[in-house]
């Protein structure tokens, strides 16, 4: 089983305390809600545990193994994803983009080519696959982001405000992208101002409230009302 551990995990900037987590787990198939007001930490607790930033102290366990830096070095190097709400694209085109880790993955070419076709498609990109990635408009480049995670398939994605500053369309596109990724047993991690599409495919949550990190069982009634519409929007 895929997994990250966290054990007894701090983070403060100087002397001001972020967060505490005493033991919390991420896996492959889980589908967690990371909940909290504005400035509460859900943004530097995803970079922790993307190893883009340290903890101030605790543990991260990948797959048994505690690494301070073991993004760096290790072969599941592109299997945790994280996904800013701003995304950082490579120079390029949106084919090069959407390429890119499934070439440094040694993914077949066919199969890259295959993946790359059908993610452009999801992501109703496919006529912007020569255009410079660094030219789309921000809810293209967030489609973006998300397709080219999608063509890796990785096993935990960690989605940052994923729908925010989206039109309809674009939420429906990203919500297919998510939903197959999660059928395909992506672990999904994201964070989220209101509820929505994605939110309702999670059943578990994370809050950070009083500067601790509780887990616990995501309100289900809700997620299936909303995944009924899902059901209508992918079907
Ligand atoms: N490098 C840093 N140095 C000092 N303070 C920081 C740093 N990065 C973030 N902070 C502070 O930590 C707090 C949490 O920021 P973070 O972006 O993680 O919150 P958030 O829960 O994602 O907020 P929002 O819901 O508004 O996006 C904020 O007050 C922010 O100013």
């Amino acid at each position: 089983m895929v997994q990250l551990k966290i054990n007894k995990l701090c983070m403060q900037f100087g002397d001001r305390l972020l967060f505490k987590a005493d033991a919390l787990q991420f896996a492959k198939g889980d589908t967690i809600f990371l909940q909290g007001d504005n400035g509460t930490g859900k943004t530097t607790l995803m970079k922790v545990l993307a190893g883009l930033i340290p903890a101030t102290s605790g543990e991260l366990v990948w797959q048994g193994q505690t690494h301070t830096k073991w993004w760096q070095k290790s072969p599941q190097l592109g299997k945790l994803v994280y996904l800013h709400q701003h995304p950082y694209l490579y120079e390029g085109s949106v084919k090069y983009n959407l390429s890119f880790a499934g070439r440094h993955q040694k993914m077949s070419g066919k199969l890259l080519a295959q993946r790359v076709d059908a993610a452009a498609k999801m992501a109703g990109l496919e006529h912007l696959l020569d255009a410079n990635a660094s030219n789309l408009s921000g809810g293209e480049r967030q489609r973006l982001a998300i397709a080219r995670a999608w063509v890796i398939q990785p096993d935990l994605l960690m989605l940052d405000e994923p729908v925010s500053n989206m039109d309809k369309e674009s939420r429906r596109l990203v919500l297919e992208m998510v939903h197959t990724l999660k059928r395909q047993g992506t672990g999904l991690l994201v964070s989220s101002h209101q509820t929505c599409g994605i939110t309702a495919l999670c059943r578990q949550t994370w809050q950070i409230e009083n500067q601790r990190i509780t887990s616990g069982p995501f309100n289900t009634e809700q997620g299936s009302v909303q995944e009924e519409s899902l059901h209508v929007i992918t079907s």
